[in-house]
């Protein structure tokens, strides 16, 4: 395979529940070997959109292309790579781990060494032979990933695979699915409405925002986009006084503390008027830097709702 192909590709993709429009004029774009982070607030579409991806919902407007294959189409070539885990995983409680996992190999046909395989990238080896109604909330998700895994499909779709897990479980699941995507070559399409949980794995991602899709891209592509929101942070005595002195041509400060002053980012030389100023006005200025801003603020500001 291409190093560069889409292993999802909609066009135009717009769908409603009923008269209501939920999804405008999509254009997601997967690369093949990425994890690419599909984010939004609640009610953005996400759920809807891993749906429509995987054939759960009656056929949109646009196209959906999983692997080059027309969804609509060919839905057995479309989606015969593909693994996904959309809400919790069904389980059958009484039954061990191992043996939910059995259940559905045998129903595929699968070959026999894929349970224990599976049991072990997952990180449930030793835990097995437990019934699964003592599992975590973790651990049910693992077996979740397991179940998706067991045909070893290429694509994994998940919708908020962390969604209710605590900070160790967040964490399991985040090098989990860091080993899928480095030691076994999957490419993983996951979302979630927490930048914090998709900024350490993510390569790649796509922010929905009321429908429509506001950034698509790398995540270094994200950061680069933010960087006319860096500003240049002061530390000195009574940032309110400060605040007063500044010519206003160097941009609105804001008052960060009450020793902290923030200047939106302009150039280098504006840097360097700003310390000359406040020095010559007899304000001491003990740090000056620029900051990025972060992955989170750049999410926020791409999220937030827009002004009337
Ligand atoms: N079966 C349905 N019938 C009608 N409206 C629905 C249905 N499912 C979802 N919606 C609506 O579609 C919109 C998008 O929902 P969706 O679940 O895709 O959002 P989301 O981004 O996944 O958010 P969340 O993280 O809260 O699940 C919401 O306004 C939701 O109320």
């Amino acid at each position: 395979m291409k190093t560069n192909s889409l292993l999802v590709e909609t066009r135009a993709l717009s769908f409603g529940f009923g008269p209501r429009p939920v999804l405008h004029q999509l254009d997601l774009q997967v690369p093949a070997g990425s994890i690419y982070g599909f984010l939004g607030p609640n009610g953005a579409g996400k759920s809807t959109t891993l749906r429509l991806l995987l054939g759960l919902l009656p056929a949109p407007a646009g196209t959906v292309h999983l692997f080059g294959h027309e969804l609509a189409r060919h839905r057995l070539a479309a989606l015969g790579q593909v693994g996904a885990l959309i809400e919790m995983p069904s389980l059958y409680d009484h039954l061990s781990g191992l043996d939910n996992l059995e259940v559905t190999r045998r129903l595929r046909g699968l070959p026999a060494g894929r349970t224990a395989d599976v049991l072990a990238t997952v990180g449930l080896t030793a835990d097995a032979h437990r019934p699964a109604r003592e599992y975590s909330l973790g651990m049910r998700q693992r077996l979740g990933l397991a179940l998706a895994l067991l045909p070893d499909p290429e694509l994994l779709i998940l919708d908020e695979p962390t969604n209710g897990l605590d900070p160790n479980g967040i964490i399991e699941m985040r090098a989990l699915l860091q080993t899928l995507q480095r030691e076994h070559g999957k490419t993983i399409l996951l979302s979630s409405h927490l930048i914090s949980e998709i900024e350490r794995v993510a390569t790649h991602v796509g922010v929905l925002q009321q429908g429509r899709l506001a950034f698509q891209g790398s995540v270094a592509e994200l950061q680069r986009r933010q960087q006319g929101h860096a500003q240049v942070v002061i530390d000195t005595d009574d940032a309110a006084r400060c605040q007063l002195l500044l010519p206003v041509d160097l941009g609105g400060a804001t008052v960060l503390g009450p020793g902290r002053l923030g200047v939106p980012y302009q150039s280098a030389e504006q840097m360097a008027y700003l310390a000359q100023q406040l020095v010559l006005a007899g304000q001491p200025v003990y740090a000056l830097h620029c900051q990025q801003p972060t992955l989170e603020q750049a999410f926020l500001h791409l999220t937030e709702p827009a002004v009337a």
